[in-house]
């Protein structure tokens, strides 16, 4: 299975450029403040570490007096000082950081097109919040770490030159081959870290969907292939952290290799020059003491670049999903005023998820505005599908929605969502109180008797009141402590409680038994008298009930009318009259 959506991972690492990347970082705010005071301290740090390194050689000489000994430790503890200053100030930057970047991440998840949405998993979308935008921070810090260590680099060297120009040259003629060498090992970071994010994703993937799955697994005695499964989305992540792990044992090796490089130089060189009178026997041990500062400001320096480069692979899926497309529900014409008195009509839609593979075919039909319509056909027909087309979840490839005289695809899609309720046949709770969930979507403060009241015409009061804490009651994760149709019951309350003035019902009564069924759909339509409801049902008591039908034949429109008008007209309809018992006699239908 492969993180990053169908397309798979190659797709994105053509299009998350160098430049997007960088241009993450201009799509939210950034405490740039904090950086800079964690930079200052940076630079005041730099004098001091030089200042101690004076007092290091004189200590080296055996320069022992109290002054020395008085300044180098006041200066070691304010070193200290000064760099808990500068960590602080970074570290809470960081943390900034990481939350408006989770924020600007989740906001663009929520505003995620429908297709996109079902292109990637969701976990994958999870992974992305939860890890992945933590390396945000990584690169804002650098940058400023990055400027203070060029200064360090910078001042160590002119200091280490004073002290001793020529060795101070010789040394420098090594800084390109630790150049190539961290370039290069740069560049293997940021392969591993892509890897090793690509792996994490799926292996979340994985384990996400088939441990919500578990009792399926179990059901089916099926726990042997799914340890091997299991054991295959591990492994992947086991082998990008081997490889990552190998990458920082070079990176340090090459480090190590480089300043022994560097420390032999000075051994022949710095020998030679004490012979020849040039240097004081001392002269190696102070020069190494400035060798070493140089060295490690310019390690940081070229650690920087890996980290530039990993975070670019770490931050790859969050940067193509950010640089993607967006719906913005308030974009478009505002929805003329008005309560259910607009038809909606479909003029030659035509729809496929894939658009290669068309679902709906030059569908034309009115759902007449102030009554229940009906649809019916088969499994797999796009009953369903025509429903989100209704919200504009999904917009046709060709054709038109109409709400009366407003098309879909032109209007505030918030405006037009919020007209419709929908009751699916399996619809998500939140964990929460029984009350939280009736209430969930409206806002400002809803009274108890109005919450009590969707619960009664859903028929759900009864249950409540007999749960140990009522409508205070917990219903667990996703309504994990209710039945099937007590969930359902909560949904349809929650969804007469928006007083919707179009009602979407998609097979809403499967998980309620036939009583609970007829008497739900009854009193939803007393409800709504007036009103537009719309009805995708198998069971065809509930369609014989609706005012108009409208028949579904393999996403085209095989007929529509009232029931007698079908009884004439459509064969499909008669047809499953008759599949479930209800005998027709002439051109009436009758149990
Ligand atoms: N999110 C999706 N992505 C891709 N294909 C989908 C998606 N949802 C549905 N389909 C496909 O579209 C077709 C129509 O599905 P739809 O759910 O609209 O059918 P339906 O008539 O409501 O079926 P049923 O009676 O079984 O609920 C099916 O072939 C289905 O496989």
């Amino acid at each position: 299975m492969k993180r990053n959506g169908k397309d798979g991972s190659q797709q994105q690492k053509q299009i998350f450029s160098f430049r997007s990347y960088i241009s993450f970082y201009t799509r939210f705010p950034i405490p740039w403040w904090l950086f800079i005071a964690s930079l200052v301290f940076g630079l005041v740090n730099t004098e001091v570490v030089l200042a101690i390194s004076k007092y290091v050689i004189q200590i080296n000489k055996g320069e022992l007096y109290n002054g020395v000994i008085i300044g180098y430790s006041l200066l070691t503890v304010l070193n200290a000082v000064i760099a808990m200053f500068s960590n602080l100030c970074g570290e809470y930057g960081i943390q900034k950081v990481t939350l408006r970047a989770r924020m600007l991440l989740w906001n663009k998840i929520l505003h995620l097109p429908m297709r996109e949405v079902e292109r990637r998993q969701p976990s994958s979308l999870i992974s992305g919040v939860v890890n992945d935008i933590t390396q945000a921070s990584a690169v804002i810090h650098m940058i400023f770490s990055t400027v203070a260590s060029i200064y360090g680099f910078i001042r160590c060297c002119v200091e280490m030159a004073r002290f001793n120009a020529k060795l101070s040259a010789y040394m420098l003629l090594l800084v390109p081959l630790a150049v190539g060498v961290f370039a290069l090992v740069g560049q293997l970071q940021y392969r591993m870290m892509l890897r090793r994010y690509e792996s994490l994703g799926a292996m979340t993937e994985f384990f996400s969907e088939h441990i919500s799955a578990a009792k399926h697994v179990k059901a089916q005695a099926m726990e042997g292939l799914e340890a091997e499964e299991g054991l295959r989305a591990i492994d992947e992540r086991y082998k990008a952290d081997i490889y990552y792990a190998f990458m920082e044992v070079l990176q340090v090796f090459s480090n190590t290799l480089y300043t022994s490089i560097g420390s032999i130089a000075i051994a022949l060189f710095g020998s030679d020059m004490i012979r020849k009178g040039q240097m004081p026997d001392t002269g190696i041990n102070d020069f190494t003491t400035y060798k070493g500062r140089v060295d490690q400001y310019q390690a940081e320096v070229l650690t920087h670049y890996q980290t530039l480069k990993g975070t670019q692979g770490a931050l790859q899926y969050v940067g193509v999903l950010l640089d993607g497309p967006e719906e913005d529900p308030d974009a478009g014409y505002d929805l003329p005023e008005g309560r259910a008195k607009e038809d909606i009509v479909l003029e030659r839609v035509s729809f496929g998820y894939d658009p290669r593979q068309p679902v709906l075919h030059d569908l034309s039909l009115t759902i007449p505005a102030g009554i229940t319509t009906a649809i019916i056909g088969n499994n797999g027909c796009g009953k369903s599908t025509l429903l989100k087309l209704l919200q504009g979840i999904y917009l046709p490839d060709s054709g038109r929605v109409w709400l009366g005289e407003s098309a879909v695809d032109k209007v505030k899609l918030s405006q037009l969502r919020r007209r419709f309720g929908c009751i699916f046949q399996h619809n998500p709770l939140f964990s929460g109180s029984v009350r939280d969930n009736i209430a969930y979507g409206e806002k400002g403060e809803v009274s108890d008797e109005a919450v009590a009241g969707a619960a009664r015409l859903a028929d759900a009061d009864g249950f409540i009141s007999q749960l140990p804490e009522g409508y205070d009651s917990d219903v667990g994760m996703s309504g994990a402590l209710l039945s099937g149709g007590q969930r359902q019951r909560v949904a349809i309350a929650r969804t007469l409680l928006s007083d919707p003035e179009y009602l979407l019902m998609d097979e809403a009564g499967a998980s309620l038994d036939h009583k609970s069924d007829m008497t739900i759909f009854r009193a939803v339509r007393e409800h709504m008298k007036g009103r537009t409801i719309v009805v995708v049902a198998h069971d065809m008591r509930t369609v014989m009930e609706a005012d108009h039908i409208i028949v579904l034949n393999s996403g085209s429109l095989e007929a529509a009318g009232t029931h007698e008008e079908l009884l004439k007209t459509s064969p499909t309809y008669r047809s499953y009259l008759e599949l479930q018992g209800f005998a027709l006699a002439g051109e009436e239908a009758g149990q």
